[in-house]
């Protein structure tokens, strides 16, 4: 069996938490008429980080208000956090700094974060900049990219490099240099504006 990672997908309501996993697990989109996820629920997905086999649990968390407290009591259990917002809404956006707060008080001290700002796709709607995003992603020291659970764009790398740093922290030897998530994201990701969407 391999090792299991918690990964928990945090965010407001509406910003593409539970399509960014059916995407992941399942290759598909979600369209159609919005079902907010009550509460809590997970999947899981066995990827290969390196030739070694890691199992990701993935919870994903109602991002409605009236379900927080049921979704606090997860956060300790999870190892890494994809904190997602909407390009096109500007609350979302907005409302991160609370969310990371929220990390800062219920979730492990050396949790791995990524910030990701979804829905890329929708260029037409776009509210929120790319440099805000990487402005507020340095400011917190976290990684960040932009996504799309419509497109599967940069989907399977934000779990990937979860996964390869947490295994790379697992093995780490003191006197070796550490992995540098930022390096591997910036070698990997797809960038929004070099692609036209359809
Ligand atoms: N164009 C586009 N639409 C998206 C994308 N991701 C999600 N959506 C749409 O956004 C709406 C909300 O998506 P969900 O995945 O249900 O949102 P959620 O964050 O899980 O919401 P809660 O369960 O309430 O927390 C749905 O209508 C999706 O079809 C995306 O990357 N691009």
């Amino acid at each position: 069996m391999p090792p299991t990672t918690r990964v928990m997908l945090l965010g407001d309501s509406g910003v593409g938490k539970t399509c960014f996993l059916v995407q992941f697990k399942d290759g598909a989109f979600l369209s159609g008429t919005f079902i907010a996820t009550v509460g809590i629920d997970f999947r899981n997905k066995v990827v290969t980080v390196d030739d070694v086999k890691v199992k990701l649990q993935i919870w994903d968390t109602a991002g409605q208000e009236r379900f927080r407290s049921v979704t606090h009591a997860y956060y300790r259990d999870a190892q890494a956090l994809l904190l997602l917002y909407d390009i096109t809404s500007k609350m979302s956006f907005d409302n991160i700094r609370a969310w990371l707060s929220e990390i800062h008080e219920y979730a492990q001290k050396d949790v791995v974060i990524m910030l990701l700002g979804n829905k890329a796709d929708v260029s037409s709607e776009r509210v929120v900049r790319t440099e805000d995003g990487e402005t507020l992603a340095r400011e917190y020291g976290v990684p960040f990219m932009e996504t799309s659970a419509k497109t599967g764009m940069n989907v399977e790398l934000a779990f990937l490099a979860i996964a390869k740093e947490l295994k790379e922290r697992a093995v780490q030897q003191l006197d070796e240099p550490r992995f540098q998530i930022h390096d591997y994201i910036e070698s990997q990701k797809k960038k929004s504006s070099c692609c036209a969407f359809i």
